[in-house]
């Protein structure tokens, strides 16, 4: 009998097909994020659209409302962990850590693409960034031809090393990848267009596709018609769309973002501005009105569901402990 071995819900391998009909006495090995996403890439032609989170509740949302991928921010991830703004200040270990908790809320759920900004260093600080990203679980990684002193991709001012700085950056993360046969995805990306326009910024891309990047990131496109002709100039390469409303650049939904070709769509700040909005409100009302105006069957308990509470339970119940059997 031919053996069909395909990938499940859950990144569980199904034998023929047909998850009921595994034969219990196969060892089943559920496949990594980083599987996970380099296949959603080659097997499909899905637009994979990564909400942005940068903590572990905004990611807890992403995944109770089932998106296929995340992605972290790294502005995010320095606005809640540092409190500052996204200007090269957080470095790996703040990177690292915050990757590896919310790509460790659901290990076998959507893959985590977090962002490495310029790798933080030169080549050995590169290899190092990788590794500990494979070993955090993240999925797929974006690293960038900024200065290191790095400043938002929407902001003006940006600066970036020469296109041989930044392919040494490129060959560094590859052959790491390579060094530990790790299937995470390595996204190319370039801030050359403010300075150097758009031209460089395609060679740059193209140069490090040519030493096996999978992915091309090109930031801060400045019209539609310019985000297009990207995807077009580096067909069939996969470009990853990073919208940022309100950023340098239009406005592009998922829907045209497919449309033109796209395949990763990231929302950076999917989750950090309407947090701010909410946290701001409520804690203007509290000043005003002296409580905060939660909406009613928004309690403790809910807000706990979101983040495991029951799964919790129920671990804590198989384990044979008696600590929640009266609920809680
Ligand atoms: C994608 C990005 O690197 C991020 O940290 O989310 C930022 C987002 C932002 O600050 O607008 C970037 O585009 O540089």
């Amino acid at each position: 009998m031919a053996i069909t071995i395909t990938l499940g819900p859950n990144g569980q391998y199904q034998v023929n097909g047909d998850a009921n009909q595994l034969d219990p006495n196969l060892d089943l090995v559920p496949i990594t994020g980083a599987t996970k996403l380099r296949r959603m890439l080659n097997e499909t032609d899905e637009l994979i659209v990564c909400p942005g989170v940068y903590d572990g509740l905004s990611a807890r949302i992403a995944l109770q409302l089932g998106f296929s991928a995340m992605y972290m921010t790294g502005a995010g991830t320095t606005a809640s962990r540092l409190g500052m703004a996204d200007l090269g200040l957080a470095q790996l270990h703040d990177m690292k850590t915050n990757a590896e908790m919310i790509a460790n809320l659901d290990p076998y759920g959507p893959p985590l693409i977090a962002d490495m900004d310029t790798g933080y260093g030169g080549p050995l600080m590169v290899a190092k960034s990788v590794q500990q990203y494979i070993q955090a679980g993240v999925a797929g990684f974006h690293i960038e031809d900024q200065v290191l002193s790095k400043r938002c991709g929407h902001l003006a001012g940006k600066k970036v090393v020469n296109r041989e700085e930044y392919l040494m950056r490129i060959r560094a993360a590859k052959s790491t990848i390579n060094r530990l046969h790790s299937d995470i995805v390595l996204i190319a990306r370039t801030d050359a267009l403010q300075q150097h326009g758009y031209e460089e910024c395609i060679a740059r891309l193209k140069a490090a596709r040519d030493l096996g990047a999978d992915v091309g990131l090109l930031e801060g496109f400045t019209s539609k018609e310019q985000a297009r002709q990207a995807v077009q100039d580096l067909a069939p390469w996969p470009l990853l769309l990073n919208m940022v409303e309100n950023g340098a650049g239009p406005v592009i939904t998922t829907f045209e973002a497919k449309e033109m070709g796209f395949r990763i769509n990231i929302f950076s700040f999917a989750s950090l501005a309407p947090a701010y909005l909410g946290i701001k409100a409520a804690l203007e009302r509290l000043k005003t009105d002296g409580v905060v105006g939660t909406p009613e069957g928004l309690g403790p308990r809910k807000l706990f569901e979101v983040c495991g509470l029951s799964e919790s339970m129920k671990i804590d119940a198989e384990a044979g402990n008696s600590a929640f059997v009266n609920g809680v």
